[in-house]
Parts: C-alpha cells; structure tokens; sequence
C-alpha cells in the first residue's frame, strides 16, 4: 500500500471512527431523554428491534387487558355497558377500551400533559391590590435584573409587624447571581428592586427592607378606607380581562343511564366555572356533551316498541329508566330474535329513517325530563350538544385523517387505531366492524371545538379516571396541528370520586347506583328538619320556608362539594354538610342571615344606607373587627384572578368561608345601628360605637 493509499486508508477510518463516536453520543442523549428516533435507531438493529418488540408487546398487553376488561363487563351481573362490538353499525358508546382506561389497568405512561398557557390576560387590574403589587414587582425585578428569570416570592404576612404583604424574591436572585459568579448580599438586592419600584404607589404607605433581603410591605389605610367606601356606592368591580371564548363540557350523563354522583360533581363544578367566567366577561359555552348515540339505542328502541307501542302519541312513563335498560339489555342478551330486531333498528336509526329516529327521541326526552329536575333544582343552564351531534363530523373526521395525515393511521386486527405523539395507548378511530367508539367521537368534538367553534379555551370537568383517555385525544389534536398550544389552552379539569361514610365508593345500602333524586330529596327532607328544629317554621311565612329549606338543601351539596380540593376524593354526608360550624353553607347562610337582620330588625332603610354611603367617601373603620373585615372585603378581586388561574374553587370556597368568619366577628365586636333617645334608628358613623 502506498504511504498515499494508507493515509487515505487512516483518514477514513479516522472519519469513521469519529462519525460513529458522534452518533455514539447522539445516542447516549437521545436515550438519557427518552428521545430515540427510527432514524437513530436504524443505525443500532438489535436496539431498533428491541424497541419494535417492546412497542408490540406494550400493545399486545393493552389488547389482552382490554379483553379482560370487556369479559369482566360482560360476566358482570346485570352489567349494563352496551360495547355491542359485532354490530355491523357504528357505535360511540364507551367501548371496553375506555372503560380499561377508566379503571387504569391499561398501563403505559400518560401522554405528556399540555403546556398550560399563562392564559388570563389582565388589561386593569382594577381593585385587586395583589394583582398590581404582583405586576410592580415583576417590573422591578426584571428592570433591576434583566433576564433572571426568577419567579416571584411575594405573599401576605401573617403576622402585621411584618407589613401585608412580603417579597422574598432576593434570595433566590442573590442565589442566581452567585452561581452567575456576581456576589451580591439578598439586602443589597432587595434595596436594588426597591429602587426600580414607582416612588409613590397610591395603596402603599410605606416599604421596609430588611438586612436579610425581606421587603415588607404596609398598606395605606386611607386606600383601604376609600375603597371600601367605593365598593359600598358602587359595587364590585372585577378586574378587567382580555375576552376569551371559552367552553366548558360539563355534567354530561348518558341517555337511558342514571345520571350518578360523579355527573353531580361534574355538574356542581363545571356550573360554577362557567359562573366564574362569565362574572369575569368571558364569551361561555355551556356544553352538555351527554351519552346520545351508540348502538345500545337498538335495543332500546326495540323494547320500547314491545312495551309502549303508543310511544308515538304520548311521552311514556318510564319512570325508572335503569330498570328500563336492564330489562332491554336483558332480552338483547337471552332472546336472539330481539338482538336481531335491535340490529336492525340501530341500522335504520343511522339512516335516519323517521318512525325509529322518533323513537330515539323518545328515548332521550324520557332521559333528559329527568335530569332537567336535577338541573332546576341546582339553578343549571347548560346546552345540549350531545355525541349524536357529531354523528357526519365523524365520517368527515375519518375522511380527513385518511387525507390529510394517512401516516398516523395504523390497521391492527381490522381496526384503525393511532398512537399519538407520547402516547402508549392507541386510541381506536375505527372499529373492525365499521363503526365509531368514543375516542372517535371525542376526536370529532375536539376538532369542531378548536376549528369551527374557535374556541380559546377548552375545559372538560370529567371524573379523573378519564385522564389517560383525554389527555391520548388532546395529544391527537397536537398532532393533528387543531390548536396552537401557545395561544389555545385545552384543559382536563379533572376530580375526584364521591364517597361514602364508610369510604367506599357511594352507594346505596343496597349497593346501587345513588339516584341523584333521590339524593337531593334527602337533602331537602334533612334541611326541613334543621329548620323546624331551629324553630324558623314558627317566624317564616310558607314561602321564606321553602326558599331557606331549598337554599339549605342544594346550597349545602353545592358547596359541601366545592369546598373540597377537587382532585381528591371527597366523602359526601349529610351530617357534616348540615353543620352550623365550620366551613358549610349553613355557616355562610347564617351570615347572610345576620346581615339581613339588621336590615330587618332596625328598619334601616336602603335608601339610609346609600345616603351614609354617598356623604362618606373615606368610611373610618376605627375598630380593629371592622378593619379585618374591609381588608378581608377588598380581596375578592384577588381571589377572582387566583381561581380562575388554578380553576381549584375550593379557594374562592376558603375566601367566603374566611370573609363569614370576620363578619360574625365583626357583629359580636361592633354595633352597625345606633339607637337614639326617641327611638329614632340611624346607622352608626362608627361601627364600633360599642366601644365608644
Ligand atoms: N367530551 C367528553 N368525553 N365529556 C365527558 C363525557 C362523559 C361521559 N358521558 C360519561 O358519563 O362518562
């Protein structure tokens, strides 16, 4: 070989070897990330089809699971889950798959969760004092520190020798300097983000910095007092917001199946989301996505015939339709020529032929009369757009899919499944026999939802054990580029379950579903009761009766449940709800009851009150009660952008709670109305003349 020839011969064993030292570490990264691409792995076989192996027995493991599942419904007693699988139509009932995935035996790793937006966009602060020290601070600290990127430390102090609020922010700056080879003390820092703060902030007395780094903060009383007196003349002013359109899917029963504890809970928070938004001026869509399709309405509609054949003229009285559905299901499972029938009509249902699309009608308004009891009792506004709605936009979606992205598809065993990015769990777009299941109705209604309805934000308030099953079909709409994750937020607001006194799963003492009927009934016999043991039977006329025993009665369920962080399993009982003490209800509505009182028992006039109001712009709140109160009064805007950030309601549940507590404080401590020689009444220029 010539010395040219082995030089040429080194050099490209040298290029060799340092493209495979490269791609080595290429490797190595891609692994420490959990990131190995086909690309890379194309360059390792055995490593390539190692992970092939392990993909297919991943989905193998999922198949076998979700047969488990499906013959454990099926050998269920009683199990009423229509999967109807064989039915050569299309079905959007909840296949074994979802339920496998609602009891979490499906395994794998739950897709990465969206990027949550920093979404609510605040235009003026307004009255939320937090809100604007929050955005002074971040000023600062960005003009004192540019592109730090430390996150703010500011709170409220517990204790008044500290000042109200406290920015602990330069420690952990100090922190960042140092490791940037800057050595600066957190007292030096904390003057240097002090100095970047406007020297007159019109809510703040004064601001002390502590050698530490602590940057206490004093609130000017007389803001306090002004305010106050501005919110007594003119109401709440919320802070102002960017408009968004937001949509929340919520309650969401299934048609001929008991609405159940879990779609109370659904109901009870998404309603009070959509309150939220809406006080705030957000464009709501109160979404009611319930279980309207599927092929069990075959069967349904064939008993229907056999047991009203006059169903046409008039609404039948079904008055328990879980009886109703066990029954069909019953003769759909033991009687072959029924299961033939249903077949049938669930075919003719999809070709909307009249007389049968009649019949599923009937099905659905028997279903829905029932939960719109359950909706005037709880005070609900929702909109029906059910799964039946997206009925074509399914055929459209699959359509658009074999267009638009055909790489994401895959056939196994005569389904068309997919695996969004991150996920382990496909979700089943087509079944082998044609028809659609609830990942395919789901993937309809994400795309409406972000495309045509152009919504902003997307909420779904769905018990948690549909994580996976979300969290798989957003992943879907990622892929599939439907929302741009930086501007759109699509939201699982999940919670968990209701439980029993006995920690179980709630349930009858029969173990049966909890009617929700029945439940509330319960609620309004045990309010009455507390009332006609407080003696208010006696100082109420029929009607204040009714209003305070429905006030107690769903006030408490309401808020017996918002009150509990809601991603955590809450016990549901009566007792506790119904307590005066604590933080229930009835303790709010004892409150409200006091306030009432006053205006009640002393004749005190509205007009009296806005005449006070109007001559007194800076009110004196001398008493330290009174203060507390005001203080507690003006936090409200800060509790409204916290919540509607966090979407945990049991912190606005905490804010009322605290806010009654002061108050009663207030009316032990402080008289409201004086009581002059004459008997003539006028409202007391300082509420603690008790003390005076
Ligand atoms: N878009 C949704 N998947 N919303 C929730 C639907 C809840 C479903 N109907 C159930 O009862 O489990």
């Amino acid at each position: 070989m010539s010395a040219n020839k082995e030089l040429q011969q080194g050099y490209s064993d040298y290029s060799a070897a340092s493209d495979q030292a490269a791609l080595l570490n290429r490797l190595i990264t891609a692994m420490q990330k959990g990131e190995l691409t086909d690309e890379l792995l194309e360059h390792i076989p055995e490593l390539g089809d190692a992970k092939k192996l392990n993909d297919k027995l991943k989905y193998r493991k999922s198949i076998l699971e979700k047969s488990i599942a499906e013959q454990a419904a099926k050998n269920k007693k009683n199990g009423v889950k229509a999967t109807s699988t064989s039915s050569p139509s299309s079905s959007t009932s909840a296949p074994a798959e979802k339920k496998a995935k609602k009891d979490g035996k499906t395994g794998g790793a739950p897709p990465k969760q969206a990027k949550k937006v920093d979404y609510v966009t605040v235009e003026d602060y307004g009255s939320s004092i937090f809100g604007r020290l929050q955005s002074l601070f971040k000023k600062a600290i960005e003009d004192a520190f540019p592109g730090l990127d430390v996150p703010l430390l500011l709170a409220e102090t517990p204790n008044p020798q500290f000042g109200d609020y406290q920015c602990n922010s330069a420690m952990p700056i100090a922190a960042k300097l140092k490791a940037n080879k800057i050595n600066k003390r957190p007292g030096d820092v904390a003057k240097e983000i002090q100095a970047k703060l406007p020297t007159k902030i019109d809510f703040v007395e004064k601001i002390d910095v502590m050698p530490a780094g602590f940057i206490n903060i004093f609130l000017n009383t007389d803001y306090l007092r002004r305010q106050i007196s501005l919110l007594a003349s003119e109401g709440v002013k919320l802070p102002k917001l960017t408009r968004k359109r937001v949509l929340v899917d919520f309650s969401s029963p299934n048609i001929a199946k008991e609405m159940h504890v879990g779609h109370l809970r659904s109901t009870i928070i998404g309603d009070s989301i959509c309150r939220l938004f809406e006080a705030v001026g957000f464009d709501v869509l109160r979404v009611n996505h319930i279980g309207d399709w599927g092929t069990q309405f075959g069967m349904l509609i064939a008993h229907l015939y056999d047991r009203f054949p006059d169903f046409l003229k008039k609404l039948p009285d079904i008055s328990d339709l879980q009886a109703f559905y066990k029954e069909s299901k019953k003769r759909f499972d033991e009687d072959e020529q029924f299961k033939k029938r249903a077949y049938e009509y669930v075919v003719k249902l999809q070709s909307h032929d009249g007389d049968i699309v009649k019949a599923w009608n009937t099905i659905c308004d028997v279903s829905k009369k029932y939960n719109q009891i359950v909706y005037n009792y709880l005070d609900i506004k929702i909109k029906d757009v059910g799964e039946s709605f997206y009925q074509d936009k399914m055929i459209e979606l699959v359509k658009w899919v074999k267009t638009n992205k055909p790489d994401m598809l895959r056939e196994e065993d005569g389904r068309q499944i997919m695996f969004p990015t991150g996920c382990d769990i496909p979700l089943t777009v087509v079944k082998s026999d044609g028809g659609f299941t609830y990942d395919t109705s789901d993937l309809a209604a994400l795309k409406y939802r972000m495309l045509e309805e152009k919504c902003d934000w997307n909420i779904y308030v769905v018990d948690s054990g549909q994580s996976l099953h979300l969290e798989t079909v957003y992943a879907a709409g990622r892929d599939f580029g439907w929302y741009d994750e930086s501007i759109q937020r699509v939201e699982h607001v999940a919670f968990g379950l209701v439980l029993g006194d006995d920690k179980k799963k709630f349930k009858t003492r029969s173990g049966e579903t909890v009617r929700l009927l029945d439940l509330l009934s319960e609620g309004v016999k045990r309010a009455t009761e507390k009332l006609i043991e407080k003696g208010r039977e006696t100082a109420m006329s029929e009607e204040q009766l009714v209003a305070a025993r429905d006030a107690v009665a769903f006030g408490c369920v309401k808020y017996a449940d918002l009150s509990h962080t809601r991603t955590q399993d809450y016990v549901f009982s009566f007792d506790r709800m119904l307590e005066d003490r604590g933080n229930t209800a009835v303790y709010l509505l004892y409150a409200y009851t006091r306030i009432q009182s006053i205006f009640e028992k002393d004749e005190v006039k509205n007009v009296d009150l806005v005449k006070y109001i109007a001559s007194t712009p800076t009110l004196p709140l001398d008493h330290p009660g009174e203060f507390k109160l005001a203080k507690q009064l003006l936090k409200l805007s800060d509790c409204v952008l916290l919540v509607l950030d966090s979407l945990m309601l049991h912190q606005m549940c905490d804010y009322v709670y605290q806010l009654a507590t002061l108050f009663h404080d207030f009316y032990n401590e402080c008289y409201v109305i004086e009581n002059k020689e004459g008997g003539i009444k006028t409202i007391c220029p300082y509420a603690s003349s008790r003390f005076v």
